[in-house]
């Protein structure tokens, strides 16, 4: 029988060629320049045999680590043959997560609380999770890999790995702990070690079977208003603003929520320096990188400078810090926020920092404003669609805010109340995202770009 480690050994050699075709290798942008194994566990030996592989990722003076799940059999299924990374001592190797023979291991461990090498399978004290049970991988482009065991529960395996307890999990579990309406039940975790120190490798959710994603009801809506251009809004079939108002609602209670469980503070003096250099040195990256941004940079600094003159005390604590409606699922009993883990890009310091709440709200309105404008990307000009997609989002923006204002009576009150605040991170997050779409989906560039004109310019106020 051919030893583990020595075809891991052989496989390393495949990966920098495989690992910038798959989704959620955060790297693309940047040559591989050595891949070296970390830690390796046998979950299943035999054959099939499956591993557990961690990986660091060298490029240039960057090191990463990374999680891979590897089955490797004698003879490969043809519906694994594109899962196929090489044939190493005569075995076909291949990304073992769309392998639903080998995946229900894991579950499998969790439910026995089992430890194999430096892995540790917990679940949740009183947590009821049933095993036996074959995984499907979710379908959507992602950052991590989730899986979803019948319809009881969903494993997310963190691809890139942060040293220590991941946001994503911290934050569920403090949730989870206060009573949180709006998160998914946290049901166990699995751990690693890097580098001598503890580290998330998954978590284990309830799945909501009936979720439906904020983003695909926002877009039906958007295409609905422009299908009807007669019609006033609310008198449109599809109209969101409802959802929008209790979106807000949920956004701010999850707030309040990890407020109680983790605590808050108010910003020290220095704090809005450091905001406003933070804010400017990513508009300087960003814009070295995009030319299409220059135009814009004197008024992205100007209303980056107001952050300094913000009146009244301004609390900080733990917030999503990636929140857009991609992250909300709309369930029967209301909304749900999911993937805690912060923007993919920020460096693990800043994820796990405490930052103001009034973020998350930018960051809601800023996919407000996508959901209107990804209608017009590649579209004729056409000055009443446009407007009708200025109308849709200006209308959801001010629902969502009310929401947020009804249910936020504490710290932050009505978003609205903190203009020059809100529409500085509303602006810093439209950098990030310029620098997403140039990375990503060069296409959808025009969004951003037009939203930082027409902010910088005075308009869109919720
Ligand atoms: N508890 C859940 N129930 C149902 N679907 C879920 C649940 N959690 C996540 N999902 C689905 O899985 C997808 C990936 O989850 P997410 O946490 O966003 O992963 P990633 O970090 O890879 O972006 C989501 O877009 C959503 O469709
Ligand atoms: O979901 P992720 O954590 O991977 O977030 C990244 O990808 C998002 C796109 O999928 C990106 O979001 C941007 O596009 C969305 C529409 O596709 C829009 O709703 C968001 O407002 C916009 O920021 C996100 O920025 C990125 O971190």
């Amino acid at each position: 029988m051919t030893d583990p480690r020595e075809l891991v050994g052989a496989l390393v050699a495949e990966l920098p060629d495989w690992l910038p075709s798959q989704r959620w290798f955060a790297g693309k942008d940047r040559a591989i320049t050595a891949v070296r194994p970390l830690g390796t566990t046998v979950l299943m030996t035999g054959d099939p045999l499956l591993l557990h592989l961690v990986v660091e990722v060298e490029q240039d003076d960057r090191r990463d680590p990374y999680q891979l799940l590897i089955g490797s059999q004698a003879h490969l299924p043809e519906y694994l043959g594109s899962s196929w990374i090489g044939t190493e001592k005569g075995l076909p190797c291949y990304e073992a997560t769309g392998d639903a023979d080998l995946t229900g291991r894991l579950l499998d461990l969790i439910v026995e609380q089992d430890r194999i090498g430096s892995l540790r399978f917990d679940r949740e004290p009183g947590a009821e999770v049933r095993g036996g049970l074959r995984a499907r991988p979710v379908g959507a482009e992602q950052s991590n890999t989730s899986l979803v065991f019948g319809h009881h529960s969903i494993l997310k395996l963190f691809r890139k790995l942060t040293p220590g307890e991941n946001p994503d999990l911290r934050l569920h579990r403090a949730l989870h702990g206060v009573g949180s309406r709006h998160v998914a039940d946290l049901l166990g975790s699995i751990t690693g070690e890097l580098h001598g120190e503890p580290v998330t490798i998954g978590m284990l959710q309830k799945f909501i079977p009936d979720a439906v994603d904020g983003w695909a009801m926002a877009t039906t809506s958007v295409r609905d208003l422009m299908a009807d251009p007669g019609l006033p809004p609310d008198e449109v079939g599809g109209d969101f603003a409802g959802e929008a108002q209790r979106l807000g609602q949920a956004v701010a209670s999850v707030h309040s929520d990890l407020r109680r469980a983790l605590g808050d503070e108010i910003a020290d003096e220095g704090e809005f320096d450091r905001t406003v250099k933070a804010m400017r040195d990513r508009l300087d990256t960003v814009s070295r990188a995009v030319p299409e941004l220059a135009g814009h940079t004197t008024a992205l600094r100007a209303a980056f400078d107001k952050v300094r003159e913000a009146s009244g005390p301004v609390a900080m604590q733990y917030i999503h810090g990636d929140l857009h409606l991609g992250q909300v699922l709309r369930t029967v009993t209301g909304w749900l926020l999911i993937d805690f883990e912060g923007e993919p890009a920020a460096p693990a310091a800043e994820r796990v920092a405490l930052r103001s709440p009034l973020r998350d709200v930018a960051g809601m309105l800023r996919s407000f404003d996508y959901a209107a404008h990804q209608m017009l990307i590649g579209a004729d000009d056409d000055p009443k669609l446009a407007e009708r997609a200025l109308e849709w989002a200006r209308r959801n923006r001010s629902a969502f805010c009310d929401g947020y204002a009804k249910a936020a009576p504490g710290t932050i009150g009505d978003p609205r109340d903190h203009a020059d605040l809100l529409r500085a991170f509303e602006l810093d997050k439209a950098v990030y995202e310029v620098a997403y779409e140039h990375a990503n989906r060069p296409e959808w560039l025009s969004v951003p770009l037009t939203s930082i004109a027409r902010i910088t310019s005075g308009g869109d106020q919720p």
